[in-house]
């Protein structure tokens, strides 16, 4: 039996089974390049749903991870660390803003963003108490916490979790006279990816971020933007929000924010929407630790330095070329801005999936038809040529 095969077993005989993998194994990963056990090579083109924007293991990133682990790697914030300060400056300076709550995952940042948002509400807004409201899109995909999973329109995502957060509204994604419609004197918030991920690539009508902001500026109602997938150079722009040259009153970062090294998110706004909490209103163990700090600076220098996001329109434009000339009519529509493109299949796409593992490349099916190619930042032409004519093999 070989090495794959004794770990799928021993991970199916341990593990909940809350996941429906691949039948492969990452034993190794480097750059754009993951390794079985077997030693057979696969190009990433999922990129863990965009936490690996920089490639595997960046030298820079692994770097910093390493002489901060030779110092120090958790505090907790009873105490100030020597990473946290810069790492807050450079967060704020890439986003405009003047304020940051560090977190560790998407979720957690997600919950943080709802809970700054309620309170803004009753805090400055003047809603009057637990009456705050939160408008989010039909598709939308927040995290797996309970006040995450409360958003969602999918069925699952909250069957036999309830009883669910009161107070949601949900439109569908892209329509703006439903975010008119769904605003009232309540309303705290509208939560909104720039791009939905999981509901399957889908881009929102041009001009509409842009019209939301206009409406939310417009009521008293925060914008925030969900950039955990999106942003960090994923969609050929820094954020998203910058296709539309919007800037949110709420980013939520994640994934890349840590270069797929560590777990790092946060929360950047204003002081007037961050200032709600005070000593004890919130907080994480791990919260804006020190290694986190240290590695997710390296990550976001590396963003920078590289130039990811401009790497990732320009050859995100060269990816989707190609692919439009392939001729199918198993393809429905091909879709996506930078690295971050979506196939959408007339029928479920993981047995599309399927035979691109065997040729080398892996990647995952979203929402059933939809094939996402998501590769790290630092793919070149030619490799997305190596991609492309297996993509074109398998129609
Ligand atoms: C837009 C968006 N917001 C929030 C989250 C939650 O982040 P965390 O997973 O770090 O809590 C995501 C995550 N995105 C995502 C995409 C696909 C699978 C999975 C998975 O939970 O296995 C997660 C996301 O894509």
């Amino acid at each position: 039996m070989t090495e794959t095969k004794q770990v799928i077993e021993q991970t199916e005989k341990y593990g909940a089974n809350n996941y429906h993998p691949l039948p492969i194994v990452v034993t190794r990963a480097e750059g754009i390049w993951v390794y079985d056990p077997e030693g057979n090579r696969y190009m990433d083109m999922l990129s863990a749903y965009s936490a690996v924007n920089q490639g595997h293991r960046h030298p820079k990133i692994i770097q910093a991870l390493k002489d901060q682990a030779d110092k120090v790697t958790l505090t907790s914030r009873a105490f100030h660390n020597d990473q946290l300060g810069p790492w807050y400056e450079k967060v704020a300076n890439l986003t405009g803003k003047d304020m940051v709550l560090p977190m560790n995952t998407g979720a957690e940042a997600v919950e943080t963003a709802l809970k700054a948002a309620r309170r803004w509400a009753y805090d400055v807004k003047g809603v009057a108490d637990n009456q705050a409201e939160i408008i989010a899109c039909v598709g939308n995909f927040h995290g797996r916490t309970m006040g995450a999973v409360s958003l969602s329109s999918d069925a699952e995502y909250k069957r036999g979790f309830g009883p669910l957060l009161p107070g949601i509204r949900l439109i569908p994604y892209g329509d703006i006279e439903a975010l008119k419609n769904a605003i009232t004197p309540n309303t705290a918030a509208f939560l909104v990816e720039p791009i939905q991920g999981e509901a399957g690539i889908i881009i929102p009508p041009d001009g509409y971020l842009k019209e939301a902001s206009v409406v939310c500026k417009e009521q008293n109602v925060l914008f925030i933007a969900d950039e955990i997938q999106s942003g960090l150079g994923r969609s050929g722009k820094l954020f998203a929000c910058d296709w539309e040259a919007v800037v949110p009153d709420v980013y939520i970062l994640g994934k890349a924010l840590g270069g797929g090294v560590f777990p790092i998110s946060c929360v950047v706004a204003n002081a007037d929407v961050l200032g709600v909490f005070n000593p004890g209103s919130h907080g994480s163990t791990f919260g804006g630790n020190p290694l986190a700090c240290s590695v997710s600076m390296a990550a976001l220098d590396v963003l920078i330095e590289e130039d990811l996001a401009n790497r990732s329109f320009q050859l995100g434009q060269y990816f989707m070329d190609k692919l439009f000339t392939i001729q199918s009519p198993k393809i429905k529509e091909i879709r996506g801005r930078g690295l971050f493109v979506g196939v959408e299949l007339t029928e479920p796409a993981r047995d599309y999936c399927e035979k691109l593992k065997e040729l080398g490349l892996l990647c995952k099916e979203t929402h059933e038809n939809v094939i996402r190619f998501a590769p790290p930042l630092i793919i070149t032409e030619a490799e997305l040529d190596w991609a492309f004519e297996r993509i074109a093999t398998i129609f």
